[in-house]
């Protein structure tokens, strides 16, 4: 039997495409498909296994306006993967009621390389600086993720 692999490619197309890669991706989401079904289908477990203890990451990759905002941050009426996220982690919290959970979140963007904390003020940032020594605390450990949810 085939082992599952750890990582899984999904792509979100706005328009119908001639080709699709479904080559290289585990799931294409049609632009019928609504970040609602495309957060449950593929975040959600996911995020449900963060407040378990297990490491996750889920993050967008795009060119520009393809709709990463769009299908991460989302908008009032329609919210997007972290704050449906945000959210199942307050609620799956909850099943555990004798544990005390630490949460801990980072927002961030990289572009050419260069890596942007997305929770800072827009007037404020600067580029991250990225750290490869064994020393580097968990939170530059996460640079490479769009929302990490630490539980303890
Ligand atoms: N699946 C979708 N359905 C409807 N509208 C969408 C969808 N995806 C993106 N859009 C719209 O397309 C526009 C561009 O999307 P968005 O801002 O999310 O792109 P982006 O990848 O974050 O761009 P940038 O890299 O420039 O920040 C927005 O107006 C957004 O509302």
């Amino acid at each position: 039997m085939a082992e599952e692999s750890a990582v899984k490619v999904c792509v979100r197309t706005l328009t119908v495409f001639p080709t699709i890669p479904k080559a290289n991706a585990n799931r294409v989401f049609t632009s019928e498909e609504t970040t609602n079904q495309l957060y449950q289908n593929i975040a959600k477990p996911l995020v449900v296994s963060t407040v378990a203890g297990y490491n996750g990451t889920i993050f967008a990759y795009g060119q520009t306006s393809s709709g990463k905002t769009f299908t991460m941050m989302g908008s009032d009426h329609i919210p997007g993967v972290i704050p449906l996220a945000v959210e199942d982690v307050f609620q799956t919290i909850k099943t555990y009621p004798k544990k005390e959970f630490l949460l801990r979140v980072s927002y961030m963007e990289i572009y050419n390389e260069t890596v942007t904390d997305l929770l800072v003020d827009s007037w404020k940032r600067k580029p991250l600086e990225i750290r490869e020594t064994i020393n580097v605390s968990g939170l530059f450990r996460s640079v490479r993720f769009s929302c990490k949810f630490s539980v303890r």
